[in-house]
This record gives C-alpha cells, structure tokens and sequence, in this order.
C-alpha cells in the first residue's frame, strides 16, 4: 500500500512504461532509511541503486545522467542546528547540486521531487523555507514539489509517491 509497489501497480497495463526512479541526495540525506521505508513491502523486481552527490565517480555521474531521464527525486538532509554554520554549507552544496542538475540538457522538462528529510528532528527546515533557499520558484520549465518527510518513522512518504505516481501518469 505504501512506497514503490503501489506505483508499479497503478502503472499496470502500460507495459510499455518503464519505471525509473532516481534518488540522490548528499551524503547522509537518508537515501539508505529512505529505500529501506520504501521496500518494507516486498519488491523483488527493484534493484536499488543509490548515489551521494558529492562522492560520486565520473562513472556514477555518467549513469546518474542515464537514469534521470524519467524522474528525479531528490532527497535532500536539511536539517539545521540552531543556523550552524556548518549546516548552512551542506544547504548551500545541496542548492548547488539541484541547479547543476536542473541545468543538465538530457534532463529538460523532467518532474523533480524533493523530499525533505528528516522531518522528525525539531531542528528541521521547514519545506517552505527550503524551496525559498533552493529557488525553486526560479525554476519555470518544471514540474517540481517539495515533500516533507521523515524516512525514519515514514511520515509523509506515502504522499511524495502519490506525487510521482500521478505526476508519472500524466
Ligand atoms: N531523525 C532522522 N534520522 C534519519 C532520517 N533519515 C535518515 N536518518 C539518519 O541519518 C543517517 C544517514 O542516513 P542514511 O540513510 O545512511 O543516509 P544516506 O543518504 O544513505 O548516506 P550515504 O550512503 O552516506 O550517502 C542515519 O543515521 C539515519 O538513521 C530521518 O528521517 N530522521
Ligand atoms: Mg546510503
């Protein structure tokens, strides 16, 4: 009922669409909990693949590029100590990363969600101010939302995939 499957089978009878789902995130976001909370259900047809953006190879760039061409999903670790500084150079890297790839030719057009993790930490971002921070509005060419969510306790999650689910049939 909840995650992945629940796409696959919505998608049932489109034999011809193929499902790629593609999850980056800096190292740390929650992209492990993340496919961990969305594979508690059995989905023996999905093989997980996961990229932290700031350690990949030039190889794992190439295939990053390959397997964006349905749909991005962001997963983003926004979590703020008291406007550490620290914290305030991981936003600023994660910003830079989203516009690289959004800038990214072979990707034009393609719905972008964002997840913003770690919802359950008090210290969190709320996604307002995160869209604010990343400029999301800046970018017009695209479909995008931002989620909140906790991939720890799997709140809101379900809702971020429906957002892929109805934005991929569309
Ligand atoms: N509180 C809280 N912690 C989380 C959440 N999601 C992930 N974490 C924690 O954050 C840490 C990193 O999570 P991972 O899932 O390993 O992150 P990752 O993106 O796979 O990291 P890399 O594989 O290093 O790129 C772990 O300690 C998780 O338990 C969340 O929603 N809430
Ligand atoms: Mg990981």
């Amino acid at each position: 009922k909840n995650g992945l499957l629940s796409v696959i089978q919505k998608l049932k009878g489109s034999t011809e669409l193929e499902l790629r789902v593609v999850l980056l995130g800096l190292d740390n976001a929650g992209k492990t909990t993340l496919l961990k909370c969305l594979a508690s259900e059995d989905v023996n047809t999905i093989t997980p693949t996961q990229v932290s953006l700031n350690k990949t190879s030039p190889a794992e760039k190439r295939l990053v590029e390959i397997f964006w061409s349905s749909l991005q999903c962001l997963l983003l670790h926004l979590q703020v100590y008291d406007i550490d500084s620290a914290d305030k150079k991981r936003f600023e890297e994660t910003g830079l990363e989203l516009s690289e790839l959004i800038d990214e030719e072979n990707l034009t057009g393609d719905p972008i969600l964002i997840f913003a993790n770690k919802q359950d930490l008090g210290t969190a971002s709320l996604a307002s101010e995160i869209a604010e921070g990343l400029n999301l509005h800046t970018y017009r060419d695209r479909v995008w939302q931002i989620q909140a969510c906790s991939a720890l306790t799997g709140e809101g999650v379900q809702d971020g995939m429906n957002w892929i689910c109805n934005n991929l049939v569309k």
